[in-house]
């Protein structure tokens, strides 16, 4: 079967300004660089789909100072034909590692069913309007398409109350996500037993980590609200955690895969998150060739190097 994966998400301008510190109020300070880059969540992740080999479309807004983004986004191979450029509002523009937060006000019409014709996957996060997220997972949902998000930023508790989490089949999280998410919707009852099924190798910290998430992880599947999702839980250096459900009906399972072993030094954590989840759902996706080494692979070669669409690999580059 062939898939394709439409991401509704964020696109925006990074502006890198080198420095050598960084200024105090009032302060001016000399830049010896400037680079504008593309940026956003939705972005990132669907040209981390495209690199590994997934068919992929983008939908989002760009203002007249972001009509570049879309070439940037075609030129990695990712679809571009739902894009929407709008006359009156510029795209964001996030200044690193000062970030504007100007909120965004033109919003995307409700998907109809016949937009997400043709798509078996949905990728979303949460850096666009929470109610077009919301319309286009029902959209998919009812149409049986496999959704995936990743709540970041997270919700606020209300909206994580709120959200129609049983309308996602993946959520990928970090650790601080899933606690958070946990403190937002309270303890389940009980607990369900989900025995670790690949005994934690490496560091004494690495195996804490590891079973911390695996505690918070088993409580977020045994929520009411989260039952009916499979887990990922990434945990930066130290690997991640997944509760999956192999087959309708039955229980979860908890895996852990370690990060992969790095044969140089880090250099730029930023988007590895994203290299992490668009190499996952090409992995959902069944694109030939897919393994649970290459998902780590990529994010392993992603911080080692600068940058954050420009570090994520293409599968070629990705040793299994
Ligand atoms: N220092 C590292 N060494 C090796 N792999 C790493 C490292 N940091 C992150 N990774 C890989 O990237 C995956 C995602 O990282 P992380 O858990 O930090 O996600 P995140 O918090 O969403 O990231 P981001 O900072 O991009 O938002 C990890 O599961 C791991 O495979």
């Amino acid at each position: 079967m062939t898939t394709k994966c439409l991401v509704r998400g964020s696109i925006n301008i990074d502006e890198y300004f080198h420095v050598k510190s960084i200024s105090r109020p009032g302060e001016t300070i000399s830049s010896f660089g400037f680079e504008s880059r593309p940026g956003g969540k939705g972005a990132n992740q669907a040209v981390a789909i495209a690199k590994a080999g997934g068919s992929v479309d983008f939908i989002g807004i760009v203002g007249p100072n972001g009509r570049w983004l879309i070439n940037e986004l075609h030129s990695h191979g990712v679809g571009i034909d739902k894009m929407v450029i709008v006359e009156v509002q510029n795209t964001m523009t996030r200044l690193s590692p000062v970030l504007h937060h100007a909120a965004n006000h033109i919003e995307l019409p409700p998907p109809t069913p016949g937009s997400l014709e043709g798509f078996t996957h949905l990728l979303l996060q949460n850096e666009i309007p929470l109610k077009s997220t919301v319309e286009y997972l029902s959209a998919a949902h009812k149409l049986g398409i496999i959704t995936i998000m990743n709540p970041s930023p997270l919700l606020t508790a209300e909206q994580t109350r709120e959200f129609p989490w049983r309308k996602l089949s993946w959520l990928i999280v970090n650790e601080g996500e899933a606690r958070d998410l946990l403190a937002s919707v309270g303890e389940p009852r009980s607990v369900d037993t989900i025995e670790l099924v690949l005994p934690p190798e490496g560091a004494p910290e690495d195996l804490i980590a590891v079973r911390s998430a695996h505690m918070i992880g088993s409580k977020l599947v045994s929520h009411p609200k989260f039952k009916s999702i499979n887990i990922v839980c990434t945990l930066g250096s130290v690997g991640l955690v997944a509760f999956v459900s192999l087959a309708q009906g039955v229980g979860k399972m908890a895996l852990y895969l370690p990060a992969a072993k790095l044969d140089g030094p880090v250099v730029d954590t930023t988007g590895a998150g994203d290299c992490f989840t668009g190499y996952f759902v090409s992995g959902l996706m069944g694109l030939k060739q897919s393994h649970k080494e290459d998902l780590i692979g990529a994010a392993g070669i992603c911080v080692q190097r600068r940058g954050t669409i420009d570090s994520i690999p293409l599968r070629e580059e990705v040793v299994v």
